[in-house]
Formats: structure tokens, sequence, C-alpha cells
């Protein structure tokens, strides 16, 4: 929480990027969402009986996620993938199910006081307050530098009409303290959340265990990421909350939670598509082929676009038994797409877009400017550093692919920024990625499971 304040700081260390000279050919096996993981964690928190999530992902993001539900008093258990607390013989045995496989969550009756560290996770700073606004005494929030320029007021002011009490200094941003008082009146509740649409998930998440339950009406621009708001509600029906949406005939921009208590689930969690991302578009960079285990054939995470999106670009895809197989086609082309609900793609779209045969416009994502740092900017000038021709517009990046060279590709603590560099990497030599130790926010290990990848290809011509 004060690591990056008190100290000055250490240069990041540089990461060269492998250069690959043929196509992958790889299975790479993708840890858990990081946004059902942390939805399943409150929901898991704020139920009425224990539950368990197994193959959670451990990553900053979940860790700080459990953490602060546990500074509350939430019991969440490292223990084996069984159905019972106790661990079996078999289990502990080599080869069996390694210890950590599953988180099993025992919620309780919140309390104060406490501090929860919400790191630079969205997630965690936003689905947490609702949460501490139920806990009985103060919780304060607060985490690294770049959380307190993250939008925070829909879920503030939000809260406040709901009947909490917060003490912000009158920021509408971290750090603040929530003074819980052990319930929350709830109701209706108007906000803007066209900079984030976590405050919605964040409201509704909670809303089950408010008095009157929660009606939450957006007003203003248009709502981005709206397969999150999708999963919220399909995670809250799952956990038996009666949740009326527009998509199911509802009023347009109105949720309503009705009050009730949520069931303890046993969960298996969906790999991460978004962090998938930087496989498929390794087969689609070098004409290769990546295969994703486990790849849900329903889910609502944004990074199932990825089949449409990066088939667009120049491959082809089949899911079937083995898992989700891109293939790329030899040539990558630009394109012309809205990625508003999908926005977390961005910044691996850009990279494959900056080696294509062609331009490509990406529109609807102005909110990424708000994200762990400002994209869209942050895109522009690492891409152009290495020789590329990228312009932000109002709402998005036009891209004008050209040869680039090797350079520091600079990340800003930001997961997706490292990933992008990475990927460049594959196709350029001498990318030297700063801080790759910043993708552990949701994919831990990301070198060791990039370099497995390019150590399963074959050698040979570039494709
Ligand atoms: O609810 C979630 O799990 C998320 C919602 C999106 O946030 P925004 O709507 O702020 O873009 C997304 O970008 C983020 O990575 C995860
Ligand atoms: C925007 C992101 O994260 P968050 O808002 O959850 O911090 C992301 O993971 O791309």
């Amino acid at each position: 929480m004060t690591d990056q304040t008190d100290h000055p700081a250490a240069p990041s260390p540089l990461w060269a990027a492998p250069t690959v000279t043929g196509p992958v050919d790889a299975t790479v096996t993708v840890p858990g969402s990081k946004s059902v993981t942390n939805r399943a964690l409150v929901l898991a928190a704020l139920s009425s009986e224990p539950g368990w999530l197994r193959r959670p992902l451990r990553s900053r993001d979940t860790q700080l996620m459990a953490e602060g539900l546990r500074t509350m008093g939430v019991q969440i258990e490292e223990t084996v993938s069984s159905t019972t607390s106790a661990p079996r013989p078999e289990d502990t045995a080599p080869g069996a199910a390694v210890a950590g496989e599953a988180w099993r969550v025992i919620p309780t009756t919140l309390h104060g006081p406490a501090t929860v560290d919400v790191g630079n996770a969205g997630t965690v700073m936003r689905f947490l307050p609702p949460v501490a606004a139920l806990a009985d005494g103060p919780v304060r929030f607060d985490g690294d530098p770049r959380s307190y320029e993250r939008p925070l007021h829909g879920v503030i002011d939000g809260l406040r009409t709901l009947g909490a009490r917060i003490d912000d200094g009158k920021r509408g941003a971290l750090p603040m303290t929530v003074h819980g008082s052990g319930s929350l009146t709830g109701g209706p509740v108007e906000i803007d959340a066209s900079s984030s649409s976590q405050f919605v998930s964040a409201l509704l998440l909670s809303g089950p265990r408010f008095n009157q339950g929660v009606e939450v009406r957006h007003t203003g621009r248009a709502l981005p990421s709206m397969p999150h708001i999708r999963m919220t509600i399909d995670m809250l029906r799952a956990a038996g909350a009666q949740v009326d949406a527009p998509e199911d005939g509802g009023e347009p921009n109105v949720w309503r939670v009705t009050p009730g208590a949520l069931l303890g689930r046993d969960l298996t969690i969906e790999p991460d598509l978004s962090n998938a991302q930087p496989f498929l578009a390794a087969a689609l960079i070098t004409g290769g082929r990546v295969t994703i285990p486990d790849w849900p054939e329903h889910t609502t995470q944004p990074g199932d676009a990825l089949r449409e999106i990066f088939s667009a670009m120049g491959g082809s895809c089949e899911l079937d038994e083995r898992g989700l197989t891109f293939t790329g086609g030899g040539r990558v082309h630009g394109i012309d797409v809205d990625l508003g609900d999908v926005g977390e793609l961005t910044p691996g779209i850009a990279a494959v877009a900056a080696l294509a045969d062609g331009e490509s416009v990406l529109r609807g994502v102005a909110h990424l400017r708000l994200h762990e740092t400002d994209r869209l900017a942050a895109l522009a000038k690492e891409i152009n550093g290495l020789g590329g021709d990228v312009t932000e517009t109002e709402d998005g990046l036009r891209i004008r692919p050209r040869p680039l060279h090797g350079g520091v590709f600079h990340t800003y603590d930001d997961h997706r920024l490292a990933t992008a560099g990475a990927l460049l990497g594959l196709a350029v030599e001498g990318v030297q990625v700063e801080n790759i130790a910043t993708t552990g926010k949701t994919l831990p290990d990301f070198p060791g499971l990039w370099e497995g990848m390019l150590g399963a290809a074959p050698v040979g011509e570039r494709a």
C-alpha cells in the first residue's frame, strides 16, 4: 500500500521479449478468470452458508480481494480439491490433487475496524465498499497511487444514497473510510457508470443483503463492458438471487435485485479468456496454432469475442473437446471494430494491429484512459517508440502498421501493456519489456507460460 510512495522508485528490470523464427504450436493452460474469481469470492462471503471455489485465480488482484474479505472476518482457506474440508489421504499422495487447488469460503458477520488494500484492482476498489457498508465498524480503503485516480464516484455516491456513511475527504475517490453499521437500507439509486461498468456490478453484487435490495439506474453516456454486467447478473442468479435486468424485458439501464439469502456454491472457475489473448495472438502473428483447454462453450467473459475478432484479423478457430484451437492464416489483417463491450482486450488487439497488413481503427474505448494506466496514451507512445504510427482518437486508436524496430517497451504497472509488449517482441527483434512482473496482477508466471509456449514451437523460418 505504501511501498510505492515511501521509497524512491527502483529502476524496473527489462525482460528481453523472445522473438520466434517459426509458427508456434502449443497447448497453453490458462489460469482462472479474474472477474469470475473476484465475483465468486464476494458472493461466497455474503452467503448464508460456506462455499467452494475450485481452480480460483491466484494473482495479485484475487489475493487482494481474498485478503480484503479476511480483514472483515471472512475465512478463506486454502484446501485440496475435495468435497470436504478434511483432505483425503489420496489427495495428498504424490501426483494427486495439489494443496491449494480450491478455496473454501466460510462467511461470517462482517466487522470493522479493518483496512483493505485495493492495490490497483478495479474489482476490489469497487466491489468491496458495498460489502464494507454491511460490516459493523469502520473499514478503511487505500491502494496504489493509481487507485487514487481511478473513478469511484458511482460507488461512493451510490452507497451514500443507499444509506451508507463514507468519509472520503470530499474527493469522490480513494483513500476513504466506509463506516459500516451492520446493515444498509438499500432501495433505488441513480448513478452514471459510463466510466466503469464495475459501479453497477458493485452495487448489484451486495444488493441481496441490503434491507430493501437495490434498484440501480444508469444515467449518462453509453455503459462500457456490458458482458461483465451480464456476468454479475448470471452469478447472482446462480447463487439464488432474484435479479431483473434490461435484457430480460426490463427497463433499459435499470437493474433490480430483491433482498434475500445467497446460497453457498461449489463453483469451478473458468480459465481467464482475456489472459488467453496473448497466446491466441501468438498463433495469429506467427501463422501457428494454439489450443486453450477448458474454453467454455457458453460464457459471459468478454474474451470469448476473440474468436470473432482474431478470425476477422486473419485466422480461424475450432471449439471441441480439446478446447479452443486458434490457427493463424499466415497474414494479419487490420480491423475496424467497436471494443466498448470488451475494452480489456484493446491492448492485445492494438499490438496485433501494429503488425497487420493494413490500417486498424479501435473505437468505443475512451474509458480506457482511466484503467490501470491511460491505456490509449500508453499504447500510442510505446508502439510509436518502436517506430509505429498510432494516433489517439476521441474514443480509441488509429493504427497504421509500419516496420518496427527494437527498444524498451514501458508498461506503466499495467499487466496488459506488458503482454502487448511481449506480443510485439515475437515479431520484432530487440523488444525489451519493462517490469514484466506486473503481469502478476492477473496472470502469475506469464514469462514461464510464454517461454513454455515458445519452447513447444518448432524451429524454422518465420511464417
Ligand atoms: O467487472 C469486471 O470484472 C471488469 C469490468 C471491466 O471494467 P470497466 O467497465 O471499468 O472497463 C473490465 O475492463 C475489467 O477488467 C474487469
Ligand atoms: C481494466 C482491468 O482491470 P481492473 O479494472 O479490474 O483493475 C483489466 O484487467 O484490464
